[in-house]
């Protein structure tokens, strides 16, 4: 019979002692911790609630686009608009921007035109490089582009530049061998980045508890010796704070996991059904507690509701899209050689080899170019 573990003083460590606080600012009805309001000029309130609104207002449309076949598909930001736009605004345009998906707003603040991003989900490839804004491309492989932040974050580090590299992730993620990679490697060199979980509470139709047996994803931190903050990701402050202070502790070194806790209340892209996994109170919940009347609550609350023009921002967005969509139709469709075009400076034998093969094939078969063909017209 072994002996009892205290008897023998083994103390295993367990999930139990953690204590882990999810930081907010301002509470589901507006009130909120005057103490933690970050010290912003009354236009960074105005422009919080804008991008938040521009991001939900691209969504929409942006589904709607989809729907009538002029997009591939879309990955909804609906619901993660504090999570989005907070992060995004606390970052400075210096930095890197690793995405993964859904962060159309963060993406257009940080200077990225509207009409690449509808243009890449076009899958119009060449016009999808992301110019003119410090973002990478977007990592469809889902945790791909953890190791690359840290590699890249290494990178500035080394030529001792004054920025950080930033990746969006979903909390899906957080169970690939790559985020290991990644946080581990930062860990190690301590390296200037911030790695952003947006715990939706799916990785498409699997919960959060049925993917991890971790209680959280910031604790995760702990074991690669990064810090880790949780954030309620439905609290726009809050996010800008979290992130801002991991910004801070990224460029003195430390590497930091936020996990901003939120709730995907779109469908996981375009191609999905979410009413087959999941009911409507839990959707319901959630939409109580959704980020745009909260924070609309706090601005009420502060006397600076009176200064924003709902109509006016929403007016604004919708005819920034249509020039969006306009400019997007205006770039000619390619061919289905652009199927390999960018993954090689140049063309390897091998590659090359292959697209002659589809060239040869589709002359001889026509109708399968028509098959293939089959991606959205303008
Ligand atoms: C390596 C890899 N495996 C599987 C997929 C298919 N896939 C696309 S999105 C997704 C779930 C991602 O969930 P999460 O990381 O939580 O991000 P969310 O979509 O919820 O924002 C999966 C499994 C993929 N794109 N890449
Ligand atoms: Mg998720």
């Amino acid at each position: 019979m072994p002996p009892a573990a205290a008897d023998i003083g083994v103390d295993p460590l367990s999930q139990g002692d953690l204590e882990i606080e999810t930081y907010r600012v301002v509470r589901s009805d507006g009130s909120f911790d005057a103490e933690r309001v970050p010290d912003l000029d009354d236009e960074d309130f105005r422009d919080l609630y804008r991008w938040m609104l521009l991001q939900r207002i691209y969504d929409e449309r942006a589904t709607k686009l989809q729907r009538r076949g002029r997009l591939g598909t879309i990955a909804s930001g609906h619901g993660q608009e504090a999570s989005i736009i907070g992060s995004g605004y606390a970052l400075s345009r210096d930095d890197w921007i690793f995405p993964y998906g859904r962060e159309a707003g963060a993406l257009l603040l940080h200077g990225l035109s509207m009409r690449d991003l509808l243009l890449y989900w076009r899958g119009i490839e060449d016009a999808s490089r992301m110019e003119g804004a410090n973002v990478f491309g977007m990592a469809i492989s889902i945790g791909s582009h953890i190791p690359l932040a840290t590699g890249k974050a290494w990178g500035l580090e080394l030529d001792g530049e004054d920025a950080i590299a930033f990746a969006n992730l979903g909390d899906g993620a957080t169970s690939t061998g790559a985020f290991h990679e990644g946080l581990n490697f930062a860990g190690v060199l301590g390296v200037p980045a911030v790695f952003f979980c947006q715990n939706n509470q799916y990785a498409i139709s699997l919960p959060f508890d049925e993917q991890t047996n971790a209680e959280t994803v910031a604790q995760k931190a702990l074991a690669y010796g990064v810090d880790g903050i949780r954030v309620d990701g439905n609290d726009v402050l809050a996010v800008y704070n979290a992130v801002s202070t991991a910004r801070e502790r990224a460029l003195e070194g430390t590497p930091v996991l936020v996990e901003a806790v939120t709730y995907r209340r779109s469908a996981h892209t375009t191609s999905d059904d979410p009413t087959r996994y999941r009911s409507g109170d839990e959707v319901d919940e959630w939409e109580e507690r959704d980020p745009l009347a909260r924070y609309r609550a706090f601005l009420e609350r502060t006397g600076r509701w009176g200064a924003i023009d709902e109509d006016a921002i929403r007016e604004e967005v919708e005819s920034e899209f249509d020039e969006a969509v306009d400019a997007a139709d205006a770039v000619e469709e390619r061919g289905i050689e652009e199927l390999f075009a960018y993954l090689h400076e140049e063309m390897p034998p091998e590659l090359e080899r292959q697209l002659e093969e589809l060239r040869d094939l589709l002359e001889e078969r026509p109708d399968m170019y028509e098959f293939i063909e089959q991606r959205p017209k303008g």
